[in-house]
């Protein structure tokens, strides 16, 4: 069932679905903890969910939160839903596994997140807002043998996040990659990130990458 997408609040896309390739690969206990952090639809939540995890998804937008909610009621399926920041609402919690699908595109001259529905995507001039803060927190909030799995962009300095991840000592490496097509946000700022030398090629595609990211037991 395809999940419900009002007005303002993220369709699920390639990332969502490059994301949602790599839970497949995950073994997990039946009762594993899964945390689906910038839940959106609730898309991937209800992935997990159908896989018979223990879902907890969050997102910053109310409308977000809401989407989530119907979507997880029309398919039958226990997933809890809180609204809050990034990790705020699970503080004190721990997961076997967080999934990540932040906002990561860069914003020209944007220092903060946006309100409204570019809060799906816009994250600060080097579109590592939201990443930063994943790499700084979520490795607090894994179970010893935990995953973190986060999709971004090639745009948005993957291998700094690869870098970050492993000086908090976790075993991170890059396990998934999809070449796709701009999409219209890119595409309004080709010029603007072509200055800043983010698009290396000529072409106009962008790449996704999957980073996986392991707690040592
Ligand atoms: C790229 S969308 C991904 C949505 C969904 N996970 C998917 O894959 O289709 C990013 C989501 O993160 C949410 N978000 C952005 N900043 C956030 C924050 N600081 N804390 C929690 N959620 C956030 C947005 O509202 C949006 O729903």
């Amino acid at each position: 069932m395809n999940p419900l997408v009002p007005p303002g609040v993220y369709a699920p896309q390639e990332d969502t679905e490059l994301l949602a390739g790599a839970l497949f690969d995950e073994t997990l206990p039946t009762d594993a903890e899964v945390l689906d952090v910038g839940t959106g639809t609730g898309a991937l939540a209800l992935e997990a969910a159908r896989r018979g995890f223990r879902v907890t998804a969050v997102d910053v937008s109310r409308r977000a939160v809401w989407a989530a909610r119907l979507n997880a009621a029309r398919a039958g399926l226990p997933v809890r839903i809180r609204h809050g920041n990034l990790f705020e609402p699970v503080l004190g919690e721990s997961f076997d596994l967080i999934l990540a699908n932040p906002p990561y595109v860069p914003a020209p001259g944007r220092a903060r997140q946006p309100r409204g529905a570019a809060r799906a995507w816009d994250a600060g001039d080097d579109g590592r807002l939201v990443v930063d803060r994943i790499c700084r927190e979520a490795p607090g909030l894994l179970r010893p043998g935990g995953v973190l799995l986060l999709v971004q962009s090639a745009l948005s300095g993957p291998d700094l996040t690869v870098q970050h991840l492993r000086a908090a000592g976790l075993k991170a490496a890059v396990t998934r990659r999809r070449r796709i097509a701009f999409g219209p946000v890119v595409r309004g700022r080709e010029r603007w990130l072509r200055e800043r030398g983010l698009l290396a090629t000529a072409e106009n595609r962008e790449e996704l990458v999957v980073i996986r990211a392991e707690l040592p037991v």
